[in-house]
């Protein structure tokens, strides 16, 4: 199955980057299908215009619908279709997740509708609601200058996941956040020198005892996790004695 990801921005260029390293390799191997698309191609003014002043006052400037809603008419069509993953990066979206990844990853088609200026006039939401699956989310609590970036950082965090991207699927078990840590943090990782700048690496980690090696793992991905995120944990994890 190709996944197809439909990108509408009025920088297309941002998502150039697409077609380098590992999204470039899944690309090639026809596992997804990348078009991004200039918004301005459906304006129909000597200024490509895409915005307006926002009814009801305020400052900057709203994304016109019109644009918007010819360009879905083209790009998706105009026939309902749940399968259809519409996404807003929008800063007052729900926090992206990676389980909001991993459910992403088996779509087969997403598009990205990449807001400027103040944001999109909400009804263009609102009609994308009426059509297809519509997901409003953000980064995090800090404020882009668009969505492009954060339409980036969802298509990485959703390609890696797709059946056969990744060349070693066992590696995704074992990263933050995924259901084979718990929801836990990674571990710290360690590799050869043993000895770097008077640092060693773990003695537990060269014992070749694996009983001993997978409790250390564990109980630091608890102790990082109780430290840096309490927000992820609950009173089963406890903190390692
Ligand atoms: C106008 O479009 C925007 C503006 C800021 C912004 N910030 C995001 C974030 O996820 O932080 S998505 C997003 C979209």
């Amino acid at each position: 199955m190709t996944m197809r990801l439909d990108y509408l921005s009025i920088f297309p260029a941002y998502f150039d980057v697409l077609d380098i390293s590992l999204l470039g390799k899944a690309a090639v191997n026809g596992l997804v299908e990348v078009h991004a698309h200039d918004l301005r191609d459906w304006t129909h003014d000597r200024h490509r215009t895409v915005d307006d002043t926002p009814c009801g006052g305020g400052a900057g400037m709203v994304m016109k619908p019109d644009p918007w809603g010819e360009a879905f008419d083209e790009i998706i069509g105009t026939e309902p279709d749940s399968s259809v993953h519409v996404i807003f990066p929008s800063p007052s979206g729900a926090p992206f997740t990676q389980s909001a990844a991993q459910e992403l990853s088996s779509a087969v088609r997403i598009v990205f509708c990449c807001g400027r200026y103040e944001g999109i006039d909400h009804r263009v939401i609102d009609y994308a609601r009426s059509m297809w699956t519509v997901h409003e989310v953000s980064l995090g609590d800090y404020v882009l200058n668009g969505g492009e970036v954060a339409a980036l950082a969802i298509t990485e965090a959703v390609v890696r996941l797709v059946p056969g991207f990744m060349g070693n699927p066992e590696s995704l078990a074992e990263e933050s956040f995924s259901a084979g840590q718990d929801g836990l943090l990674e571990y710290p990782l360690f590799t050869r020198p043993v000895s770097w700048r008077g640092l060693d690496v773990p003695e537990v980690l060269m014992s070749g005892h694996h009983g001993r090696i997978a409790k250390w793992r564990r109980d630091e991905s608890v102790r990082l996790t109780c430290e840096r995120r309490p927000d992820l944990t609950d009173s089963d994890f406890g903190v390692p004695h």
